[in-house]
């Protein structure tokens, strides 16, 4: 992760622009005052930088929840505030000139939102989650010049890793999302997936809510499968493979294959891993015989005026609000120079979405982007919305 540590942080007039990148306001937490938020706008990209006070130093990097797909603009951003505040870096990992080719050239890293409006491909999309390595998903490129790949991961140095063997073998039928899976199959259009492959996901033995396979993931991945399409799950670990035999079969119509120690085509560096252990692997193939009907969520992300003071909005700091199939954490609290912005995080138990809301003098609105439009998400907004109201 890009970052300076520097010896003293200061702040600089907002908003304030250099080398193309806008530094438009400052948020300060409220609770934690050792951290603050530095809204960036670069290249059509919003994005924070974060900034928290240690002993004797500050660091400033980017913030996770809104990090922008490229990380030459996290370089760029950091460079020119240092740049702006004049700031004194002790250490750093951000390089001066050099630009990162791979990732600046790339078209292959897309944000969800590409896929949020209007994707429509032209041929058959395969998706994997959690690609790891990316063996075996560029693997699967190469070998299927007229299949569109979906690399979907949340570990940045395997996005970064794959994006470079993507360039160096000029393919161009290989997408790349940092994104939590189970979030993005929500957007996906019906019916036009021919494969889903969740290789050796985390077991999560101890967090199960934050496994890929679950009920939602299975009845989403049925919905953009099309007819005689296949999720194929293999894992090592025979727990996970027991907990989702269970949830796949409990839908009242499915077809699964299971297989115990199969070879394919291409062995993924986990995999080696448990060969060499000579643990065994299952695979549970479940295959979509029914046409889904079209993806049509009714509703929007708007808010009506908020009747609630800063001072009332200030205490929902660390409240939990559970709704029917959700519910909304407001996780942090800051100020900024005319309102109040809220961390949140918000939806499903098992997929939630974390995202800013900034609340101006009455008016609220999402920041940087809108949630994704999901049934749940949608349900926890009409549930913010009659909250802020009062
Ligand atoms: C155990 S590794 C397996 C990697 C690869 N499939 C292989 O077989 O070598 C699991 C990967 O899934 C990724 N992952 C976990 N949860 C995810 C999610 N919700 N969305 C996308 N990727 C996820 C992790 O970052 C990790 O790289």
């Amino acid at each position: 992760m890009p970052h300076l540590h520097i010896s003293e942080f200061k702040e600089i007039e907002f908003p304030l622009s250099e080398d193309g990148v806008s530094f438009n306001f400052i948020a300060d937490n409220i609770n934690h005052d050792e951290e603050k938020l530095i809204s960036v706008t670069l290249d059509g990209d919003d994005f924070f930088l974060l900034v928290k006070e240690e002993d004797n130093r500050s660091l400033l990097k980017s913030d996770k929840l809104t990090r922008p797909a490229s990380i030459f603009n996290v370089h760029k951003a950091l460079l020119a505030y240092a740049k702006l505040a004049k700031l004194d870096i002790i250490s750093s990992n951000v390089p001066e000139q050099q630009k990162n080719i791979h990732l600046e050239e790339i078209s292959s890293l897309k944000k969800v939102e590409y896929f949020a409006s209007n994707f429509k491909p032209d041929k058959e999309v395969r998706i994997e989650v959690g690609f790891g390595s990316g063996r075996h998903v560029l693997h699967q490129a190469a070998q299927n010049p007229d299949i569109l790949f979906i690399g979907i991961e949340i570990h940045r140095p395997s996005i970064e890793q794959v994006l470079k063997q993507i360039t160096i073998q000029n393919l161009d039928n290989l997408l790349v999302l940092d994104y939590d899976a189970r979030l993005f199959m929500e957007l996906i259009p019906s019916n036009i997936v021919g494969k889903v492959y969740v290789h050796f996901p985390v077991p999560w033995d101890k967090k199960p809510h934050r496994r890929v396979i679950s009920t939602s993931f299975i009845k989403e991945a049925n919905r953009v499968l099309k007819v005689g399409g296949q999720l194929e799950l293999r894992t090592d670990s025979e727990n996970y493979y027991a907990y989702s035999y269970e949830t796949f079969i409990a839908f009242n119509k499915t077809i699964l294959h299971i297989n115990k120690n199969k070879d394919i085509a291409i062995s993924s560096k986990y995999e080696d891993r448990w060969k060499k252990m000579e643990k065994n692997i299952y695979d549970i193939t479940m295959i979509n015989e029914e046409e889904s009907p079209d993806l049509s969520i009714e509703g929007d992300f708007s808010f009506s005026h908020v009747e609630l003071s800063s001072q009332e909005i200030e205490l929902l700091h660390k409240q939990v609000k559970k709704f029917d199939g959700g519910f909304i954490h407001f996780e942090r609290v800051y100020k900024i120079k005319d309102g109040v912005m809220l961390r949140l995080s918000m939806g499903s138990f098992d997929r939630p979405e974390h995202l800013y809301l900034i609340i101006n003098k009455g008016v609220a609105e999402y920041f940087p982007s809108l949630p994704l439009k999901s049934y749940t998400n949608l349900s926890a907004h009409r549930f913010l919305e009659k909250m802020l109201h009062g």
